[in-house]
């Protein structure tokens, strides 16, 4: 079935009668997300760092770019499986992690909510460190799916090994490390609430099942949830260097991807210290204001992979901006504050749509356009305005 179909399934439900219960556009859905979600969830999720300029440039970088349409060319199929570290995925989108994404379903189980998003429709699925649910039971929800395991990098190192081995034995393909927030950026909004999800104790079983973890307290976090947090604020970011890679390499035999690579000597000498993947991103403006759409890093740091697969994600609002970021040179796109606001209004219903609406533009804009394979899409497919 091409992603296309979608557009037809939901013009044929329409003469039976039945408009679709999601929105069409992402202004729509950011603002029925905000009705949906509590105020603090969504002034958490929908915020950035700052003033949320680079946020807002990440999103605007893409209309920057114009696809060439080509004629004739009979793009009556299209083709939009990729292949990533052996495994051959459906589509070439993916779901990055999202910390709080427990919170955004109505019924507090959003980790699970995406894994069953993920299961029905073979997009990979980024577990973050930080969810309701432990990493267990959300990759148990994936089926037959990728899932990979986004690591905030304690600064307990025997903790850090008890997550990445956790994440082995239950089966997630990758493990994803993030680079970018071993400190928490200023954030306006959530420092005028005073709101930060995790000081209240949310999203912090993956810590709070650990064995490492609960070995360093003195009550278990059931008995002395207070304790608990207290001790999750002292371990939870690392302030890493270049001399850490080499330990971080030793911990898995799993593919090893790092995220928040923005200057290609930063992903020359990842790919030297013998990673997998370069994952391009500035966290969606979420960490430092000030700084370049991460759509605009990206041709250099393809280059500077030099082979090595370039995942992307920051400010990807539509399947045009999915195509633009293929065109770019990245292997697979990230899917972000798209999919927590799908979750918001219709949990894993919500997040299926979400996905399954991208998909369909990028692959009518494919068909319309003429570039009938993920492979055509070169940087010569697009022309800067
Ligand atoms: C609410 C929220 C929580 C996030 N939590 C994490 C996280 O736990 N780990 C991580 O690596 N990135 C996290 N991110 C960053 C995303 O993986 C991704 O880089 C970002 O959402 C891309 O920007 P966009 O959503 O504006 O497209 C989070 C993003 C949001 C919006
Ligand atoms: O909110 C985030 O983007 C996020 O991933 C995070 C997690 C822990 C501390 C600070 C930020």
């Amino acid at each position: 079935m091409a992603f296309a179909d979608y557009q037809n399934e939901i013009y044929l439900s329409g003469l039976g009668g039945v408009l679709p219960s999601f929105p069409m556009d992402f202004a729509e859905l950011e603002a029925k997300a905000r009705v949906a979600l509590p105020p603090s969830v969504w002034s958490y999720v929908a915020g950035g760092a700052g003033d949320e300029h680079t946020q807002r440039a990440n999103v605007t970088a893409f209309a920057r770019w114009g696809v060439i349409p080509r004629m004739f060319v009979g793009a009556a199929q299209r083709e939009l499986t990729v292949e990533l570290f052996g495994l051959m995925l459906p589509s070439p989108v993916f779901l990055a992690p999202v910390g709080v994404i427990g919170l955004c379903a109505q019924d507090g189980h959003g980790d699970l909510a995406t894994a069953r998003a993920a299961a029905r429709t073979g997009v990979p699925m980024f577990a973050s460190t930080l969810s309701v649910d432990p990493l267990e039971n959300v990759v148990a929800e994936l089926g037959d799916t990728p899932g990979f395991f986004q690591l905030y990098t304690p600064t307990d190192r025997a903790l850090a090994e008890s997550l990445v081995h956790r994440a082995e034995r239950a089966g997630y393909q990758g493990i994803v490390v993030t680079l970018d927030t071993w400190i928490t950026g200023w954030r306006p909004r959530d420092l005028a609430a005073s709101n930060f999800p995790q000081l209240r104790g949310h999203c912090l079983a993956n810590y709070f099942t650990d064995p490492v973890f609960r070995a360093a307290l003195s009550r278990p976090p059931e008995e002395d949830p207070q304790s608990a947090i207290l001790h999750w604020t002292q371990v939870f970011g690392s302030p890493l260097t270049w001399d850490d890679l080499e330990w971080l390499r030793s911990l898995t035999d799993l593919p090893l991807i790092v995220k928040g690579i923005c200057h290609p000597e930063d992903a020359r000498r990842a790919r030297d210290g013998g990673v997998d993947a370069i994952y391009c991103s500035n966290h969606g403006g979420r960490q430092a204001n000030g700084g370049l759409p991460a759509l605009d890093v990206l041709p250099a740091l393809v280059e500077a992979a030099d082979g090595l697969p370039v995942l992307f994600d920051s400010g990807v609002r539509s399947g045009a901006d999915i195509v633009k970021a293929l065109a770019l040179g990245a292997t697979v796109v990230g899917i972000g504050r798209p999919y927590a606001y799908g979750c918001a209004l219709g949990g894993t219903d919500g997040i299926v749509h979400v996905l399954r609406a991208l998909l369909a533009e990028a692959d009518l804009i494919m068909a319309v356009d003429g570039y009938p394979s993920v492979d055509d899409l070169v940087p010569q497919a697009l022309q800067a305005l």
